[in-house]
Formats: structure tokens, sequence, C-alpha cells
């Protein structure tokens, strides 16, 4: 009904025995809370909170605008309705060491399952971009460092995700992750891997979870999770991918209202109030007052 079920804790421990498990774990980014609702009735296993969709939700690029506030405030609002983990994207931390100890103090209390921190420097940008320049080893080193430091539930997941590989090669990128995991990262997100043999030869490399970053439109090929699989990959996002989806669709309706002059012929397309109201568990609010889920779908259509 209103929120998850179940807590934060039992949330973050749930997600580090199914990352034990070593089977690949599928995470596709929820834009928002109904969202989130979607992917768990689905069956995924966890959701994905990306700073590019909040950025685009907000009219923004994804060029480190958004703030550690905001960050958390979404990731509140995503992981208080969901069973599942959520894996929030944290940037850079949002500044210095001190700032991103802080930062994942907020989003622990915010109930994410894990967040990664990324080694670019600030401001960030979209890792799939040109240009984007990265920190040294020792600044990289001190984020996750004071990251691991300051979670209080040991359970909360901090991942490192190295943005080397597309500015000094994947030789670097290699030694930059298993830097990161001496640190104390409990796990890697390699951005911007080439192809499915630099995906295998990071997870021969490294002895914690790696996460694959299946963006459309990027530096990555789209691999299956057949594909993922075979090379041993742990965890798959899809990060803005829903978002893709659901504006495609917003685009040809406001098309066809501007065609048609009306949208009944896209009314197959669109989910079902009767579908909407499963999601939002109507009926599980009839304990309050039996009058409030009184709606039946043919009565409409
Ligand atoms: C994963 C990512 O960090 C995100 O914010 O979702 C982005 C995704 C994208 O811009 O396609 C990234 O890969 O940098
Ligand atoms: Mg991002």
């Amino acid at each position: 009904m209103l929120y998850s079920t179940t807590t934060p804790t039992a949330k973050r421990a749930a997600f580090r025995e199914r990352l034990r498990s070593g089977e690949l774990l599928q995470l596709p980014g929820a834009f928002n809370p109904l969202s989130a609702r979607l992917i768990q009735d689905k069956g995924f296993d966890g959701v994905y909170i990306s700073g590019a969709v909040l950025s685009a939700d907000l009219g923004l690029p994804d060029i480190g605008l958004t703030t550690a506030t905001e960050v958390a405030g979404r990731s509140q609002q995503i992981a208080r309705v969901t069973d599942l983990p959520a894996l929030v994207d944290a940037d850079t931390g949002f500044g210095e060491p001190m700032n991103v100890a802080r930062t994942v103090q907020a989003l622990e209390d915010a109930g994410v399952a894990g967040l990664h921190i990324e080694d670019q420097v600030n401001p960030k940008r979209c890792g799939h971009l040109d240009g984007k320049q990265v920190v040294d080893a020792d600044t990289a080193v001190k984020r996750i460092r004071a990251a691991v430091d300051a979670r209080r539930d040991p359970n909360l997941l901090i991942m490192a995700r190295t943005d080397v590989r597309g500015v000094e090669g994947f030789d670097a990128a290699v030694e930059r992750a298993k830097q990161l995991v001496d640190a104390g990262a409990d796990a890697i997100f390699p951005e911007a891997m080439k192809d499915l043999g630099e995906f295998e030869a990071m997870r021969k490399a490294l002895d914690v979870p790696v996460l694959a970053n299946m963006t459309e439109f990027g530096k990555s090929e789209l691999f299956t999770t057949q594909q993922l699989r075979d090379v041993g990959i742990n965890l798959v996002i899809y990060p803005v991918s829903l978002l893709r989806l659901a504006m495609g669709a917003a685009e040809r309706g406001l098309d066809t209202i501007l065609r048609e002059g009306s949208l009944t012929s896209e009314l197959d397309a669109m989910q079902h109030r009767a579908r909407l109201y499963e999601l939002l568990d109507y009926e599980g609010y009839n304990h309050f007052d039996s009058s409030i889920f009184t709606y039946t779908s043919n009565a409409n259509h």
C-alpha cells in the first residue's frame, strides 16, 4: 500500500545475499516512484535511481547541476514505495571526501540499499559523452574511503564507478578499479566498456561484483542478459530506458492529438486505468474505508 513492507536494513541484507549468489541481478531505472512499483510487479531484482533521469526529470542536462539533497529526496520517494533494493547514482559524491561522507549518510537515511560514487572531476558529465575528465587515483581512493567510513549500516553497498576507460584506456581502468576495491569498494561499475571482452576481462581482474551499464545510444553495445551472464557480470542497469520509452510514447501521443484531434487511436497503447489502480493498490485502501475502491473497468470501456 502506502509504502514498502520491509525496512531499509532488511532490504540491504537481502541485496547482499542476492549478490553473494553470483546470479545476474537486473535493475531497471525507476524514473519515479510509480515506475518502481511496476519494476517490482514484474519481478525484477532491484531498482536503479539514475542521475541522468533525475536531471532530465528536472529539465536539466546531466552535468553536475543536481544537489545531494535532490538526489536524497528522490531516493527516499522511490525507496519507500518498493520492497526491492534501490541502487542510487551519487555522481561524484557532491564534493570533497567530507561531502561524500555526508552524501552517503543522507542516502542511507533515504533508505537505499546501495550507491555509487564515480571518479570524474567535478562537475561531472554523462559517462558516455566525450571530453570527460577523471581525478587522480589518490583523490578517487579518498572518496571511496570516506564513503565506506561514513556508512552506519555495514550492508549499505558502496560501489565505486570508474570513468577511466573512456579517458585513459582499458588497462588503466582495471588498475583504477583494483585501487578502488583496495580502498573498500564493495562492487565496481566500470563505465563505458567498449565490448563484451572488456567486461569479461574486468570481471576476471576483480573479486567483487561488477555492474554493466546497458544505457542506450551510448558507448557500450547493448548486450543480452545471457551474454552478460556468460561473462560473469553480477548486476545490470537499464538506467534511462523507462524514461526513454515513456517519453517516446508521450511524444507519439502528443503528435496524435495534433494530427487526429483525439487520443482514441492511442488507447491500446496506454496503461489502462484498471492497471494503474492495481499498481497503486487501490483495493488495499478499502480497509480504511470500504468505499475507496469502487472502480470497475467495464463501467468506462
Ligand atoms: C548511468 C548514468 O550515470 C545515469 O545517470 O543513469 C548515465 C546514463 C546515461 O547518461 O545514459 C551514464 O552512463 O553516465
Ligand atoms: Mg549518472
